[in-house]
Order: structure tokens, then C-alpha cells, then sequence
């Protein structure tokens, strides 16, 4: 089975996606998500210029080896953009190689270890009764767990903050825009956001929370500490982690569950946080933790210390990417939950999927393959956008902080 056509196609239905599509001589062919948030066209060139000359001719069957291809193959090992490109390499042949056997992915991973994938929802308000109120909506829907974000008094924009109620989307400018940050403001704001959320949910719901990487250690073991009655699902990046060793600090002050991951790369990254036992869930995801073949390595790392997946499900991951995590979620044996923001209409026109939503679970149904197709003719009515994430600077003296 010889690929025979491999291209990128560049859309933006409501947002950019970069899409890989690989066709083999005998009339197969299979698509990877290639999308990196306001950097999608790097990506797009280092797959047209420097990958898909190399696969040409290549055995579609050889997941392994071209992915290993890829990765020692480059020299230059990791890195998002790299590790994107062949993230979408392995999900498109991941995709031939189910449609080739007629069966789902799932099947070919092992089958299923669950009859549902449980996804959290997005409830963003611009103050915490707006919260409260978006979390009880969230729950009317079905959903079991609910990430709440809320913006805080005296700060003029805030991460995880929206402009619509079910779709957030942070990349919304053509260059980027300006957030304002306290850290204390922060901290003075949200124990009092999840006492009221807690109150109005009711015990059963799991709620979730993400700091966006913009605390100290010592700060996040504060806030960690003060979120304990309200018994997180997880607080999400507490801290930036490049120094993994950062997050034993959190970790010997706190109880409450700790999330991290969804901007690593490699297995490296994960590595200490997950030896250590630093973390509680993992976070990678197929799109930029180099596809399904490193993302099974990790979870199966993660396993051996009782770490369980979470994967990455914002908007900026296409349908694509959903699709394939969902066959990856309904098998891997230490599965925690799945992120699920929807995506627009206009999104959802491109990208036809098998993928069903029902009562807080998603399904990735029984069509050979990944279960996602893309609509190249609509797709074309789209052409690309510059949009950027924001920057955040400290309000009291402008100093660039983590966004
Ligand atoms: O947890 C999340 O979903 C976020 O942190 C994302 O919204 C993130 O900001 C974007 O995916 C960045 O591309
Ligand atoms: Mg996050």
C-alpha cells in the first residue's frame, strides 16, 4: 500500500486548521489535524517542503517506522512545530491503516475499555454569578464535569473568559492583543468563585479550573490549598513546566489534583512530572504530542504510576484531532476525562464526523478509520487568517507575563 499523494489543506471555517490529506495507490487515503495555534503555517511548510517529498513511495502500513523516520530522521528532535508535522503524518496513516482493515480505530488500539468517552464543557462568565449561572446550563446539558472560569474584579480581560456561551475562542486577533494580570487579584477571587459554584452545582459534578501557567509554585500551592473543600476534579497548569521539578513544590502543600501538558511536545517532558508522581493527569494530546503512536507511550508511562490521561480538546484542535483522541480515549486503559469545547457550525460543515455527543460522553461511532472526513470544495471558501493569542502583561507595571 504505496502512498502515492500527500498535500495540506489550509482552511479557516470560524478558525485556522491545517489538515493533512495522504492517499495510497490503492484508492485509500486518510487525514491527520497539523493545526499550531497562531503558528499554523510554519507547520504547513515543514509538512509541503520537507516531509511529504520523503514519504512519497513509502508503505502506508509503516506506522512505526515512518514515524521513527520522522523523529531520528530530522536530527533536529522535538519541538511543536516537528513534532505537529508528524502528529498529523501518524494520524493520517492511523486512519488509512483502520479504513484498510474496515474497522474503527479503536478496534485496531485494542477495543473498547469503556462505553463512553467523559468530556468536561467550558462555563465562562465574566463574574461569578455569570459562572455560576454557565455552570448550571453546562449541567442541564448533560455534562459531568465542568471547567469554570470567571473574570476577575478589577482585571479587564482574563484568561478562559469568552465571547459566546459554548464556543471560546482565545486566538482573536490578527496580531496580538493585550490582557492585564494580578496574581493577587487572582488569588483574593477565585476560592470565593468555586464556594459559589460548588454551592449552587451540588456534590456530584466534577469541576475543573485552569491557571493558564501564570503562577509561582509557592502561589499555586496557595491556591491549591484554598480550592481543597470545594474537592477539584483538577487545578490545570499551575505553573509553566518547563522545570518539572517545579511542580513538587505544589505537590507537597495541596491535595487537590494536579493537570499539566497540553502545550508538551514529547514523552521527555512528562517524564520526571510522571516518575515522580508529580501530576495526576496527563494532558498531551494525538495533534501536538507527535499522533497516536507517542501519545500510547506516554499514557502507558503515565499508567505505571497511576497518572491518567486528560487530554487537550480546545477549538484550535480540529475535528480531526477530536476524532482521533476519541478512538485513543474509549481504549486507553488509564483514561480520566476528555476536554470538549464545540466548534462552530461553520467548522462542523468542513469537517464531517462520526463523533456523537449524549448525555456528558462522547462516542467516536463505528465508521473504518478515525471517523472524520474533510469537505475539500467547502474547505476552499475558507482561505487562511492571521489570528494570534494574546499576551499578558502584570496591570500594576506592564511586565510580559505568561499567557
Ligand atoms: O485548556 C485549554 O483548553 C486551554 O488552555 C486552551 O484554550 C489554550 O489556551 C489554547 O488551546 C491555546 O491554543
Ligand atoms: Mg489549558
Amino acid at each position: 500500500m504505496k502512498i502515492i499523494d500527500a498535500k495540506v489543506i489550509v482552511c479557516s471555517p470560524g478558525r485556522n486548521f491545517v489538515t493533512l490529506k495522504i492517499t495510497t495507490d490503492d484508492g485509500l487515503s486518510g487525514i491527520g489535524d497539523a493545526t499550531l495555534n497562531g503558528r499554523e503555517l510554519s507547520v504547513a511548510s515543514y509538512l509541503t517542503d520537507h516531509v511529504i517529498p520523503c514519504l512519497i513511495g513509502r508503505d502506508a502500513h509503516q506506522v512505526e517506522d515512518i514515524w521513527q523516520y520522522l523523529y531520528r530522521g530530522a536530527y533536529w528532535r522535538r519541538g511543536p512545530v516537528t513534532m505537529t508535522a508528524i502528529a498529523a503524518v501518524d494520524t493520517a496513516l492511523w486512519d488509512i491503516k483502520a479504513k484498510a482493515a474496515g474497522m474503527p480505530l479503536y478496534q485496531l488500539l485494542g477495543g473498547k475499555s469503556r462505553t463512553g468517552v467523559m468530556v468536561y464543557g467550558h462555563a465562562n462568565g465574566a463574574g461569578i454569578d455569570e459562572t455560576v449561572e454557565q455552570v448550571l446550563h453546562y449541567k442541564k446539558l448533560g455534562y459531568k464535569a465542568i471547567r469554570a472560569q470567571s473574570g476577575v474584579p478589577g482585571l479587564e480581560k482574563v484568561y478562559g473568559v469568552g465571547r459566546g456561551t459554548l464556543f471560546y475562542e482565545p486566538a482573536d486577533s490578527s496580531l496580538p492583543s493585550e490582557h492585564d494580570w494580578s496574581t493577587e487579584r487572582y488569588l483574593l477571587h477565585t476560592p470565593k468563585l468555586f464556594a459559589a459554584v460548588r454551592e449552587a452545582v451540588g456534590p456530584d459534578v466534577h469541576l475543573l479550573h485552569d491557571v493558564h501557567h501564570r503562577l509561582t509554585p509557592i502561589e499555586a500551592a496557595r491556591l491549591g490549598k484554598a480550592l481543597e473543600p470545594y474537592h477539584l476534579f483538577w487545578m490545570e497548569d499551575a505553573t509553566p513546566a518547563e522545570n518539572q521539578e517545579s511542580f513538587r513544590l505544589i505537590r507537597q502543600h495541596t491535595t487537590t489534583p494536579l493537570a499539566v501538558g497540553e502545550i508538551f511536545n514529547s514523552i521527555w517532558d512528562c517524564k520526571d512530572l510522571i516518575q515522580h508522581q508529580l501530576i495526576d493527569y496527563i494532558r498531551t494530546t494525538v495533534v501536538h504530542a507527535g499522533g497516536i503512536t507517542q501519545l500510547r507511550r506516554i499514557a502507558d508511562f503515565a499508567g505505571m504510576y497511576q497518572v491518567r490521561t486528560g487530554s487537550h480538546g480546545a477549538t484550535d484542535l480540529s475535528p480531526v484531532c477530536m476524532g482521533a483522541a476519541l478512538h485513543f480515549d474509549l481504549w486507553v486503559p488509564n483514561f480520566g476525562i476528555q476536554e470538549y469545547m464545540r466548534h462552530t457550525d461553520e467548522t462542523d460543515a468542513v469537517f464531517p464526523h462520526a463523533y456523537t455527543f449524549e448525555d456528558g460522553f462522547l462516542h467516536p461511532g463505528d465508521a473504518p478509520g478515525h471517523g472524520v472526513d474533510i469537505d475539500e470544495a467547502l474547505a476552499a471558501r475558507y482561505p487562511y487568517k492571521p489570528a494570534y493569542l494574546p499576551v499578558n502583561r502584570l496591570a500594576h507595571d506592564g511586565t510580559l507575563w505568561h499567557w
